[in-house]
């Protein structure tokens, strides 16, 4: 393992040596929306508990809320395991198994991506992602495994918008493929239905396939597929389908209409995992580092500016993303030209790259970054999910064992 130059860490974070557990946070610490100055106000903010569709009162959900210290049988842990040393499979520390925070009910896709990256976990619901997050810092759970984007439905933004809001660091990725169901109660047929319900992920992964299937029925959203399927379930509702996994059908005692909605086969979710620490960043497998950046000026020549930083040292980009800057979304500009004041709306932008902080060009590259940014911080460095391209098919899940179902067959990178 290459280790890491203090000169390195020296650059991205000034005159001290920073351990381990504070390198990826880089940060000019006069932004207001950085991990520090928000973490108080956040945490005197109560989550939201309740589905749009569904309610506490229909649904008791076993689900971690924010701002607890017991939870579902999980006390806070006042003193954090520290796991993150190595690459190696998550350890068992004491008696219990790993816990990991997923959004959403069992049967959820998160919970198959919780148990895919750390096989054994003890797979703790959380109502809302802000809940798993806090989950993760109150020490109740010891990662948290969320889904960041999707190839058909895109961006989950929400969780790039907690991402720097809170202070957890990306310590790996799991890629899972996603194959949807439309699940009714039994005995429900297709002409019955009057409303389609689900994440606003699955309805988004499923809308060209429901319109050739003629169900041009209303769709409502909900905070997780699977809570679709529990509501259908709890509520009796013969009226109305959910599109989620055949093993929510399983668990919900529902019955598959369709097996396989989703518009295209390959239909992929990419998770990150978060810790409380971060992971030491190595060389001697992939490594992909993600980061967020305010642009110092305005203009796409600053944008330009920093990507020629990764061409120039041969720096593979998998991702650019822009979002609202939530503590600037706007600024007033005075424009000489056209003797008025121009708006102009500030962004935050999210940027993967395959290289690893342990490697000089990484180092370099954000370096130079750094001159054209007024705020930056490295979400993670963590290593590449190299499975090789598996479809999953509802029908050999509903076959194979619950573990196969849940963790699939493959080799995941976990820290
Ligand atoms: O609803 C679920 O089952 C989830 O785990 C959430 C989620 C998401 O947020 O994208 C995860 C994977 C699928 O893409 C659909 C929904």
């Amino acid at each position: 393992m290459k280790a890491i130059a203090p000169s390195h860490l020296k650059l991205i974070f000034g005159s001290s040596q920073p351990t381990a557990r504070s390198y990826p946070c880089v940060q000019n610490a006069h932004r207001s929306d950085s991990c520090g100055t928000s973490r108080s106000e956040w945490h005197s903010s109560s989550a939201v508990l309740t589905s749009k569709v569904v309610s506490r009162e229909t649904i008791p959900m076993p689900l971690v809320s924010a701002g607890v210290d017991h939870v579902n049988g999980h006390h806070r842990h006042q003193k954090p395991p520290n796991v993150n040393d190595d690459l190696s499979p998550a350890p068992m520390h004491g008696a219990n198994r790993l816990r990991v925070a997923y959004q959403g009910v069992t049967g959820a896709y998160s919970e198959a991506a919780a148990c895919k990256a750390y096989p054994n976990c003890e797979a703790i619901p959380c109502a809302q992602f802000e809940d798993a997050f806090q989950a993760v810092e109150l020490c109740i759970s010891d990662r948290a495994v969320l889904p960041i984007e999707n190839s058909l439905g895109g961006s989950i933004h929400r969780n790039n918008d907690l991402l720097l809001r809170h202070c957890l660091h990306i310590v790996g990725e799991v890629q899972l493929p996603v194959h949807h169901c439309l699940l009714a109660l039994p005995g429900v047929r297709k002409e019955f239905l009057t409303c389609v319900i689900s994440h606003p992920q699955g309805l988004a992964q499923c809308e060209r396939t429901l319109t050739k299937l003629g169900l041009n029925v209303s769709r409502k959203a909900v905070d997780n597929t699977a809570v679709a399927a529990e509501f259908i379930s709890a509520n009796n509702l013969h009226d109305t389908a959910a599109i989620a996994s055949a093993r929510a059908a399983e668990i919900y005692g529902l019955e598959i209409l369709e097996d396989g909605i989703q518009d295209d086969k390959c239909n992929m979710t990419r998770f990150v995992m978060l810790a409380r620490e971060p992971i030491v960043p190595r060389t001697d497998r992939p490594f992909k580092t993600s980061i967020v950046f305010a642009a110092r000026e305005k203009g796409t020549c600053v944008l330009y500016k920093v990507l020629s930083a990764f061409a120039f040292r041969d720096i593979s980009l998998t991702k650019i993303e822009s979002r609202p800057n939530h503590s600037c979304p706007m600024r007033l500009v005075d424009d000489a030209n056209v003797g008025g004041t121009a708006k102009h709306f500030e962004y935050m932008f999210y940027i993967d790259f395959e290289a690893s902080m342990a490697e000089d060009r990484a180092q370099n590259a954000l370096s130079e970054v750094r001159e054209f940014t007024s705020f930056l911080r490295v979400l993670g460095s963590y290593p590449m999910d190299m499975t090789p391209w598996s479809p999953s098919s509802s029908t050999s899940h509903a076959a194979s064992s619950k573990m196969n179902h849940l963790y699939g067959n493959l080799h995941m990178a976990t820290a």
